[in-house]
C-alpha cells in the first residue's frame, strides 16, 4: 500500500484516523509508526528544506510532507493541517512549538478534538524541559539506569529501546488512544505530556514496588534478575553462541538442573544467595560443553526455560516465529518484526512498501486536507514546501 486514506483499510482498527508526525529522532517516528501500522493515516511533515535523506527508519506506512515551519505561511499551513487532523505528534524540546506559534492554545482553539502529544525526553516543565538529553540521559534521571548493569561495572543502557521506544514511543501511543477513547465520551482533545523519564519510571513501577521483597536491596548485579541468580543468566556454548536461562520457580529450575545432568539433592539450595557466583560457574562449565543447537534439543519442549539467545537473521528464520509469521518481509526484501500484538477480528496490516521519500506525498496529503491548486503552487513558489517528485505537475 503506497498510501493510507481514511478510506483505504476499512477493516483496520485505527483507519480513519488522521495523524501528523512532526519528524524526529527515534521515539515519535516509533509512536507515529505504530498509529500507521494499525490503520491511521499517518503524515510526517519533515524539514524543507530537506536534507538529503530522511533519518527516519520507522516510515512504514506513512505518508511525508516537505513543509518550513519557520517560515509563517509554513506555520500557517501547519494550523491548517491541523484543523483537519485528530492527533499532532511533536517530538521537541518545549518551547520550540510555542516559539513557531503553533503551542497548543493556538491549535487547540482552532481545534478543540484535536489530541496534540507532547512527545519529550524531560516533560513539559521542571528544571530539565528546555534541555538537550538521549536515551540514556532519560533512563538516569527515571532511577532505571542505577540498577541496570553486572556486577562491580558500571550502570549499562541496553540500546535506546528503555526511553525511546517502551517509555517514549509506546507509552505515547498509549495516552492517545486513552485520549481519542476519552474523546468519544467528551468530544474533546487534550494535550499529552509524555516525558521518556516518566514513562522508563512508569513501565519500572515493579522494580519500585517489589523493593520490599527482597530482590532489589542487593548490590547492582547480585540479585534475582539482574544476572546475579545462577538460574537467570545467558551461558556461552561451545560453538560460541548463547543460551538464555530463565528458570525462577522450583518446578523450572529443577528441570533445568535434570536437562543439565546435575542432581539436585547434591547442589545448595537455589536460593543461596551465597552459592550463586560458585552455581554459575558450574552452569558455565557445563553450557561450553555442548553446541547451541545440542542444548536446544536437550530443552526444546520441557520447562526448564531455557532457550537459544538468536540473531536478527537467526530469530527471522526460526521454527517458532516463523509458525507465527512473527517478522514480515517488504517490497525491498528487508525483514522486520510484524506488528504487535495481534487483534484476532482487526489486525494491524502493515504496508509492505519502501519508507517515504522526504516530501514525497506533499502536493496529495495538501489537497486531500483541503488546499486548492493554485494555494499548493503558491506554497511551493515562495519555497515553504517541497516535493521529491520532480515531474510534480504544477
Ligand atoms: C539515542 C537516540 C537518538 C538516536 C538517533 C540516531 C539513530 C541518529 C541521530 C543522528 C543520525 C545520523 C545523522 O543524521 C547523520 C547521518 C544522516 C544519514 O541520512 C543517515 C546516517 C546518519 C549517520 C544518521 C544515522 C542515525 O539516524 C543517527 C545516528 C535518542 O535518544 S532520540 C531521543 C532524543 N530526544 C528527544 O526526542 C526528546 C525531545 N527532543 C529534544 O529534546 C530535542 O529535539 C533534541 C533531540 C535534543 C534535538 O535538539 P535540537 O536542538 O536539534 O532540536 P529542538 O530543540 O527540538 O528544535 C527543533 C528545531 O528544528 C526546527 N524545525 C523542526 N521542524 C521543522 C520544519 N519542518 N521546518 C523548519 N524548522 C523545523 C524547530 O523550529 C527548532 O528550531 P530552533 O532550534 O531554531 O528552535
Amino acid at each position: 500500500m503506497s498510501r493510507r486514506s481514511a478510506a483505504a483499510i476499512p477493516a483496520m482498527a485505527l483507519s480513519g484516523l488522521r495523524v501528523l508526525e512532526l519528524a524526529g529522532l527515534a521515539p515519535a517516528p516509533l509512536c507515529g509508526m505504530i498509529l500507521a501500522d494499525f490503520g491511521a493515516c499517518v503524515v510526517r511533515v519533515d524539514r524543507a528544506p530537506r536534507s538529503a535523506v530522511s533519518v527516519d527508519v520507522q516510515g512504514r506506512g506513512k505518508r511525508s510532507l516537505a513543509l518550513d515551519l519557520k517560515r509563517p505561511p509554513g506555520a500557517a499551513a501547519l494550523r491548517r493541517l491541523c484543523g483537519g487532523a485528530d492527533v499532532l505528534i511533536e517530538p521537541f524540546r518545549h518551547g520550540v512549538m510555542e516559539k513557531l506559534g503553533l503551542g497548543p492554545e493556538v491549535l487547540m482553539h482552532e481545534n478543540p478534538r484535536l489530541i496534540y502529544a507532547r512527545l519529550t525526553g524531560f516533560g513539559q516543565t521542571g528544571k530539565y524541559a528546555k534541555s538537550a538529553g538521549h536515551d540514556i540521559n532519560y533512563v538516569a534521571l527515571s532511577g532505571v539506569l542505577s540498577k541496570l548493569g553486572r556486577k562491580s561495572e558500571n550502570p549499562y543502557a541496553p540500546v535506546n529501546l528503555l526511553a525511546d521506544f517502551a517509555g517514549g514511543g509506546v507509552l505515547c501511543a498509549m495516552g492517545i488512544l486513552i485520549a481519542l477513547y476519552e474523546r468519544t465520551k467528551s468530544g474533546k482533545g487534550q494535550i499529552i505530556d509524555a516525558s521518556m523519564v516518566e514513562g522508563i519510571a512508569y513501565i519500572s513501577s515493579f522494580l519500585w514496588k517489589s523493593q520490599n521483597l527482597g530482590f532489589w536491596n542487593r548490590p547492582r548485579g547480585e540479585n534475582l534478575l539482574d544476572s546475579g541468580a545462577p538460574f537467570y543468566e545467558t551461558y556461552r556454548t561451545s560453538d560460541g553462541k548463547f543460551m538464555a536461562v530463565g528458570a525462577i520457580e522450583p518446578q523450572f529450575y529443577e528441570q533445568l538442573i535434570k536437562g543439565l545432568g546435575l542432581d539436585s539433592d547434591k547442589l545448595p539450595d537455589q536460593l543461596s544467595f551465597s552459592d550463586w557466583p560458585e552455581m554459575k560457574k558450574k552452569f558455565a562449565s557445563i553450557f561450553a560443553e555442548k553446541t547451541q543447537t545440542e542444548w536446544c534439543s536437550i530443552f526444546d519442549g520441557t520447562d526448564a526455560c531455557v532457550t537459544p539467545v538468536l540473531s536478527f537473521d537467526d530469530a527471522a528464520a526460526h521454527q517458532h516465529n516463523k509458525q507465527r509469521s512473527s517478522f514480515i518481509k517488504n517490497d525491498r526484501e528487508e525483514i522486520s518484526p510484524r506488528p504487535a500484538p495481534l487483534l484476532s477480528r482487526t489486525p494491524a496490516v502493515p504496508s509492505l512498501k519502501r519508507d517515504p521519500f522526504i516530501g514525497e506525498h506533499t502536493e496529495e496529503i495538501l489537497l486531500e486536507y483541503g488546499f486548492t491548486k493554485n494555494e499548493i503552487a503558491q506554497l511551493y513558489s515562495d519555497k515553504v514546501i517541497e516535493f521529491n517528485k520532480p515531474k510534480a505537475n504544477l
